[in-house]
């Protein structure tokens, strides 16, 4: 399966641009891709970014498309379930990533056959950016976007998704999901010697 990895937004809160600063001495997004590309389920990394950073993003030697429509992460998914197909996707700013997670939600995607394969804690709450997505996803999620509703968590949950209860998963899996928002969030990954 193809990883697109979303690299667009703002990145307001760290001020900059986020996935191309250097942590241990390389990109955040290269941390996250390097991570995603150990899982053995997945062929490809595919960089989603805006319009207007295709280019430095492509410095990096991936593949890079860009999105179609303004509006958030919904518009990089989208972006890539047209261009790509199914897409296991995932945030670039998540270093964390864990290699044998990404092979279990895609396992289940396989298995499963939804529109969309997505973890979820005992609250509801999703985790769309670490998530396996159908290409027939993309229907819901057009007619959502439409009537200017762009968050994920609301389209999933209109799609028939496999949840997989995170409670259910080893413990260690669960810092997969951390994700970096301000340059003080960088002091937590400092010293993690395992990106
Ligand atoms: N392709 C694409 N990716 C996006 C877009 N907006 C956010 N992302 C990515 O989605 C992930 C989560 O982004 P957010 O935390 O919501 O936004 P952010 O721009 O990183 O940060 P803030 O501006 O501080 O909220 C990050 O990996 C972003 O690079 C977008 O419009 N297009």
């Amino acid at each position: 399966m193809i990883a697109a990895v979303l690299a667009g937004g703002k990145a307001r809160r760290f001020g900059g641009e986020k996935l191309l600063y250097k942590v241990s001495g390389k990109p955040l997004i290269l941390h996250t891709i390097g991570r995603v590309l150990r899982a053995e389920k997945i062929e490809e990394v595919v960089i989603v970014t805006s319009r207007g950073k295709q280019e430095i993003f492509e410095k990096l030697g991936f593949r890079v498309i860009t999105d179609e429509l303004e509006v958030g992460p919904a518009g990089g998914v989208y972006a890539a379930l047209h261009k790509l197909g199914d897409a296991f996707v995932i945030a670039g700013d998540m270093p964390l990533v864990q290699p044998e997670f990404v092979d279990y939600i895609v396992e289940k995607f396989h298995k499963l056959k939804p529109h969309v394969c997505v973890p979820k804690w005992e609250n509801g709450y999703l985790e769309p950016l670490h998530a396996a997505y159908s290409k027939s996803f993309l229907e819901i999620l057009e007619k959502q976007i439409a009537k200017g509703r762009y968050m994920l968590n609301e389209a999933i949950r209109l799609s028939k998704p496999c949840y997989i209860k995170i409670e259910t998963l080893p413990e260690a899996w669960r810092e997969s999901f951390f994700n970096v928002n301000t340059k003080s969030d960088l002091k937590k990954i400092k010293g993690f010697s395992r990106v």
